[in-house]
């Protein structure tokens, strides 16, 4: 079965195509990291998988239902996850509390009664925080985390849904060397049990989470394959990596 297939993708603005012809396979239980030039398509592209956007043509099919155009919620529903950038955590509560937020987001009210309390939630609830390393922050207020640790509580608020697919964007940006040491440990436990979609510009943090990498560039799907391909494809090197090390 496949597990997400995006085929013959197109995207217009107006009379600009932004997404042309884009097709590619994400195979489950893997992390594949989405790089390229700026406007290459990369946010386009995750806009269109979770239905934030419509596309022109073509089709995305996730395990084998067709979700083209579907809505946003709907998509969410079928177990399509996204971290933003930006990240968007309530300042005023607990870790803690923010991750029962999330929790409470997917399911009714008056099951979370039941089920904030129940010991299979505490232990889920410790699970994702011990998957984002954020276990000794529980009872800290979101507002006094560093940057990276908000990013993480993000992640762990995405991850109490139970993605089927997680989609990030730019997960490191902003960060210091040393949380993003500590993100690249994040990723590596996440990757034992999730599928990832990551679109990242830190080629150091790509090469060192990835299994695979896509590389698009003006819409089109200019390469994908393990990172060492990659990084000696030639036309890589001229469009992409030759522009980030120059
Ligand atoms: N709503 C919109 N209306 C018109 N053009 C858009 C819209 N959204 C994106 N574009 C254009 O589509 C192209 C692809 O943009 P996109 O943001 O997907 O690229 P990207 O690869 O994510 O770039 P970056 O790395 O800078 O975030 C760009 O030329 C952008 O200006």
């Amino acid at each position: 079965m496949s597990f997400l297939e995006i085929r013959n993708l197109s995207k217009s603005f107006d009379t600009t195509k932004v997404i042309n012809d884009f097709s590619i396979e994400i195979v489950e239980a893997t992390l594949c990291c989405l790089v390229g030039p700026n406007g290459a398509g990369k946010t386009t592209t995750m806009d269109l998988i979770t239905g934030r956007q419509k596309p022109t043509s073509g089709q995305i099919l996730f395990c084998n239902d067709d979700i083209t155009g579907l809505d946003e919620h709907e998509i969410a529903r079928r177990g399509i996850g996204r971290k933003f950038q930006v990240p968007a955590v309530f300042r005023d509560l607990t870790v803690r509390q923010n991750l029962e937020v999330a929790y409470s987001k997917s399911t009714s009210p008056i099951k979370n009664m039941f089920r904030f309390r129940s010991s299979g939630f505490a232990q889920k609830l410790d699970e994702v925080a011990a998957l984002a390393g954020l276990s000794e922050r529980l009872g800290t207020e979101a507002g006094i985390l560093s940057h990276g640790e908000t990013q993480w509580l993000e992640i762990g608020m995405v991850l109490m849904q139970d993605p089927r697919l997680l989609l990030l964007d730019e997960p490191v940006a902003g960060m210091t060397e040393a949380e993003i040491e500590k993100t690249v440990q994040i990723f590596k436990g996440l990757k034992a049990t999730n599928t990832l979609v990551v679109v990242e510009h830190d080629m150091a943090f790509v090469r060192e989470i990835a299994d695979v990498v896509t590389v698009m560039h003006m819409g089109t799907l200019l390469a994908h394959g393990p990172i060492a391909e990659i990084e000696a494809n030639a036309r890589v090197r001229e469009v992409y990596l030759g522009d980030a090390e120059a």
